[in-house]
């Protein structure tokens, strides 16, 4: 006979857990470590380069849940330290939202790419993802941690978004690494996902774009269905796919990348 479905509508979904979010300081990384500190984690460690931002962002959630660590993740020793010192101050890791990642502009073109900006990308946004992934599962496997592994990709990990060739390729190789480790750390009961929003009005579009959040929403507003209701993408709606994914609402759920477009890729 089937089990009952119990819907716990204000359960605390991140109870005891210790998270890290890398890209925390500011944008979706903020937003869902504001959010997950309403779920009960024993502590939530954000990590990232902006010094004052990150450390503004965790002193407003509360110095008792919420850490700031200075962690440039395209330093793979920067990762490793992070990492072990989570472990050696708060006892082990449960989640990772590897969240940090760089955009280079909106013109690029195969003819006139430059290799060293993408080079500088590509270190950030997928070779600091391996190395946060790479280091975030040997503390779970080291700790025998049944963890959860969220990696923040994009629209442009699936489809060519014009313009931003460097970051696409880097976005499309995020799914290969949270495919290809989702496959390798099942057995060890660690869980890895991605989270794939379109356009959302962060500092990197806005800066990009030389707007604002409602600039960047009333721009992108056309390239999803739900626009045509008038809905538009916030950061609060990443951080509820990166919660789900993080928590074990998402339990049986590995390999996959959750898209948070408002189907814009639908058409
Ligand atoms: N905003 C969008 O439209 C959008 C859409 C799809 C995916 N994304 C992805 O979402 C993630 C978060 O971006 P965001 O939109 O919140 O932008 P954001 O600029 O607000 O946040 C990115 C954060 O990453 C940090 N960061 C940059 N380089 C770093 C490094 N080397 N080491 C550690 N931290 C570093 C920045 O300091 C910043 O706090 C990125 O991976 C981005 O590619 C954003």
């Amino acid at each position: 006979m089937a089990e009952a479905i119990v819907v716990q509508n204000e359960k605390k979904k991140l109870e005891g857990k210790v998270v890290i979010i890398t890209g925390g300081a500011s944008g979706i990384g903020e937003a869902t470590a504001r959010l997950f500190a309403n779920h009960n984690p024993s502590m939530i460690v954000i990590a990232d380069i902006q010094d004052q931002k990150g450390q503004a962002v965790a002193t407003a959630i509360g110095s008792q849940i919420c850490s700031y660590i200075h962690c440039d993740v395209s330093d793979e020793l920067q990762v490793k330290s992070m990492v072990d010192s989570t472990v050696k101050s708060y006892g082990r890791l449960d989640i990772m939202f590897s969240n940090a990642g760089i955009v280079n502009g909106c013109h690029q073109t195969i003819l006139d790419i430059d290799l060293a900006d993408y080079d500088r990308l590509m270190d950030i946004n997928t070779r600091g993802m391996l190395a946060c992934v790479k280091h975030a599962a040997n503390a779970m496997v080291d700790g025998g941690v049944k963890g959860s592994i969220v990696c923040t990709a994009s629209t442009a990990a699936t489809s060519a978004l014009d313009g931003y060739l460097d970051y696409t390729i880097s976005k499309h190789a995020v799914l290969g690494l949270m495919r290809s480790a989702s496959q390798q750390l099942g057995k060890y009961g660690i869980r890895v996902n991605s989270v794939s929003p379109s356009a959302v009005g962060t500092s990197m579009p806005c800066k990009t774009y030389g707007t604002d959040a409602e600039g960047i929403e009333k721009m992108f507003m056309k390239s999803t269905v739900l626009g045509g209701a008038g809905l538009v993408l916030k950061v609060n709606h990443v951080a509820a796919a990166a919660l789900f994914l993080a928590s074990d609402d998402s339990a049986f759920i590995t390999g996959h990348n959750l898209m948070v477009d408002g189907g814009s890729l639908l058409g």
